[in-house]
C-alpha cells in the first residue's frame, strides 16, 4: 500500500451518525471541501481527509488500512472484531456520546421471558450472528442463528425464526412489530474506531492531536459551568449536590464576610430539581453556563 502522510477519517456518508459525526469534526476546528463526487472530502487546514461510506465498511477500511480512524456504531465494530481475522487489529478509541442504542434479543410478545436457558433449541433472526453468538455462549445457550440482513424484526411473524436479536432505541419497532425486549447483548454508542497501534509517521502525531481536540470537545460539551452565592455555613451542603463531585472556587463577597460566590465545572447537564435542592440548602442567584472552549 502507498503510504500516506495525511489521516483519513472514514465516517457514515448518510443515515443517523452523519451529522453528528460531521458536528463533532468540525468541533475539532476540521474543515473540509466537498468534492464532487461527496465520497471524498479534503480537508483544508489540518492534513485530515474524509472518506463517506456505508457504515458498515468503516471497520474494513480501517483494517486494510485504506482509513487510519473511523466513526461507527459500537455494534458494527465490536460485531467486525468478532468475525474477521483482522478485527483483533481494530480498537475503541473513544466513546463519542451519540448514536446510543443497544443490541437486544426480543421474543413475541406472548411469550414471556424469565432466563437465557429458555432460548435453547429456539431460531434467532439477526444481522449480529458474532455478538449474538458470543453472548449465546456466555449464557451457555444452544440456539441456532439466523442471519438476516435487515428487516429482522418481521422473521418471527413470518415464521422464520422464534426470536431476533436486532438495534433497540425507544422500542416503538418491536412494539410495532408485536415483539418484547427479553436481554440485552451490547450497549451501544458511536465510537471512535483505529488501529490498536497509532501509525508511528506524521499520520501518529496528527492523530494523536486530535484525540487531543476531541477529549477537550467531548469534556466541555459534556460540561456546564455553574456560579452561585451562598453563605458559607451551607458550603458544604451545596457542594454535596453539585453533579461531578467538582472542587468549587470560592470568592469573598465584599461587605459580607458570611457570603462567597461559589463557581464550579460540572460534569453533565445540571437539572432544575438539583437547582432547588441547592436554593433550599441555602444558594442563590444561580447561574448555569455552558462552555465554549477548555485548555487545562
Ligand atoms: N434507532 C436507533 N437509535 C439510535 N441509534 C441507532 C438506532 N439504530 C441504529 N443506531 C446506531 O446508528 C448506527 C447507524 O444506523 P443507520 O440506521 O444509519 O445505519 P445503516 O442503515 O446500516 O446505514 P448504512 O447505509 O451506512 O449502512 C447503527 O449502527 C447504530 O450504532
Ligand atoms: O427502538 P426504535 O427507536 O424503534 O429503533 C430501532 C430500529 O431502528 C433501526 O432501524 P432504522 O430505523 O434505522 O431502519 P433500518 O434498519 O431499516 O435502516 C433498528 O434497526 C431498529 O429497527
Ligand atoms: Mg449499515
Amino acid at each position: 500500500m502507498k503510504s500516506r502522510d495525511r489521516l483519513r477519517i472514514a465516517m457514515q456518508k448518510s443515515g443517523r451518525l452523519t451529522e453528528p459525526a460531521q458536528d463533532l469534526l468540525a468541533r475539532c476546528g476540521l474543515k473540509f471541501r466537498q468534492s464532487r463526487d461527496k465520497l471524498f472530502c479534503f480537508g483544508e487546514g489540518e492534513p485530515v481527509d474524509l472518506l463517506l461510506v456505508r457504515d458498515d465498511d468503516i471497520p474494513g477500511l480501517i483494517a486494510e488500512g485504506v482509513c487510519d480512524l473511523g466513526i461507527v456504531g459500537r455494534n458494527v465494530l465490536r460485531e467486525f472484531q468478532l468475525t474477521n481475522g483482522t478485527g483483533s487489529e481494530l480498537s475503541e478509541l473513544r466513546p463519542l456520546g451519540f448514536g446510543h442504542c443497544r443490541l437486544s434479543i426480543a421474543l413475541p410478545q406472548e411469550d414471556a421471558y424469565s432466563e437465557p436457558s429458555q432460548l435453547h433449541g429456539q431460531r434467532i433472526a439477526t444481522s449480529y450472528p458474532g455478538l449474538l453468538g458470543e453472548w449465546l455462549r456466555a449464557h451457555g445457550v444452544d440456539a441456532r442463528v439466523v442471519m438476516l440482513a435487515g428487516s429482522v424484526e418481521i422473521a418471527p411473524r413470518l415464521g422464520t425464526a422464534d426470536a431476533i436479536c436486532d438495534l433497540v432505541s425507544s422500542g416503538a419497532t418491536l412494539v410495532a412489530n408485536q415483539l418484547r425486549e427479553a436481554a440485552v447483548v451490547v450497549e451501544s454508542e458511536a465510537v471512535l474506531a483505529g488501529r490498536a497501534e497509532l501509525p508511528l509517521d506524521e499520520r501518529g502525531e496528527i492523530a494523536e492531536l486530535l484525540l487531543r481536540r476531541l477529549d477537550g470537545v467531548i469534556q466541555v460539551r459534556d460540561s456546564r459551568l455553574i456560579l452561585m452565592q451562598a453563605p458559607r455555613a451551607a458550603l458544604d451542603a451545596i457542594t454535596r449536590l453539585l453533579p461531578g463531585a467538582p472542587v468549587p472556587t470560592l470568592t469573598q463577597v465584599d461587605g459580607a464576610p458570611d457570603q462567597v460566590v461559589l463557581q464550579a465545572l460540572c460534569a453533565g447537564s445540571v437539572s432544575w430539581r438539583q437547582l432547588e435542592d441547592m436554593k433550599r440548602a441555602g444558594a442563590r442567584d444561580m447561574l448555569v453556563l455552558p462552555v465554549e472552549k477548555m485548555l487545562a
